[in-house]
């Protein structure tokens, strides 16, 4: 599939989505996705459609084994240059000679031979409810498919966290498509299968590949435009020294993913009981909030922004 070429219409044309992964188990404690990735290498009749090639990948499976995030490394952090570059063989960390595999099996990253979608399919011990997360404002494909989604499961919320902040953003196992599509569903203790996010993430997936098959059948999708969140800043739990938290998440922002924090709201409390207010000069919607993967990381929350993108029609090519 080509990136979009516009014609004088502005219709955005794009090749048939041929190609598409279905990834589990990029963190091997994330159990819905691991668990729905089993299932369909076992049987993949729900996932199949027409003139597609579906392929569910476990792609981190000694983490898997071991129910862990990662072996040696993030394995979602590691598909940088440098990495998937790197010589040194079985001397490089697992998930860094893993993210080589990957890149050879699906990608190679930024080629024309990539795979056209892959689905990353992730969970959150946040509150944040079904989440789809984007990597590139500019990708009409992604956004066409996403309000699709958010269609689709209305009333019920499908939220799309945009993650494309020059120096937050990372290098993703699903960077090696053409579309990559990151599904964050929770809240889910890591290590732990719960039947509805279970479901919810079964269910965002059927119609992310019933809007592949109506593109691929020719479908036009007009312009629309689809409310994102806007990965803005990472906010660090206050911390001691030693680097050791110092507070936790306040309880009136604990559980409280995508509702607006306004300059002067607590959003720390002390050991002792005193609040830590945001110092923001404009209100901002946290989420991943008290993500246990995230401690490691320096990161108790990150801010986002509201804001609508504008998408094009598509079609195929
Ligand atoms: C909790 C978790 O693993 N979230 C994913 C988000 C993503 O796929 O971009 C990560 O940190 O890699
Ligand atoms: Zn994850």
């Amino acid at each position: 599939m080509s990136n979009g070429s516009s014609n004088n219409n502005n219709t955005a044309r794009f090749d048939a989505a041929r190609r598409v992964a279905i990834f589990g188990g990029t963190h091997g404690n994330e159990m819905s996705g691991v668990t729905l990735v089993n299932l369909w290498m076992q049987n993949s009749a729900e996932i199949q459609r027409k003139g597609l090639e579906i392929k569910p990948f476990i792609t981190n499976p000694k983490a898997v084994e071991k129910c862990v995030r990662y072996v040696d490394t993030d394995l979602n952090r590691a598909f940088t240059p440098e990495n998937l570059s790197a010589t040194g063989g079985d001397e490089l960390p697992y998930e860094v000679q893993r993210a080589q595999e990957i890149n050879r099996m699906f990608g190679p990253k930024g080629s024309a031979e990539a795979y056209d979608v892959i689905f990353d399919l992730h969970n959150t011990t946040s509150n944040m409810g079904c989440t789809l997360i984007l990597e590139s404002s500019k990708d009409a494909f992604n956004l066409q498919m996403m309000n699709y989604i958010k269609k689709a499961l209305a009333p019920a919320s499908c939220l799309v966290l945009l993650n494309e902040h020059p120096l937050l953003k990372y290098s993703t196992s699903r960077s090696v498509a053409k579309h990559p599509v990151g599904m964050e569903v929770g809240p889910q203790p890591q290590g732990v299968l719960r039947s509805n996010i279970f479901e919810a993430m079964r269910v965002i997936l059927k119609h992310a590949l019933d809007f592949i098959s109506l593109f691929n059948e020719g479908m036009e999708f007009p312009p629309c435009t689809v409310e994102v969140f806007r990965v803005l800043e990472r906010m660090d739990y206050p911390r001691d020294a030693n680097g050791n938290i110092i507070a936790m998440v306040h309880p009136n922002l604990q559980d409280c993913d995508w509702e607006p924090l306004n300059p002067g709201d607590p959003m720390f409390q002390t050991f002792d009981g005193k609040s830590i207010h945001y110092q923001g000069s404009s209100t901002v919607y946290p989420t991943f909030i008290n993500e246990a993967a995230y401690y490691e990381k320096q990161q108790a929350f990150v801010t986002t922004r509201r804001e609508t993108l504008a998408a094009s029609a598509i079609r195929k090519a």
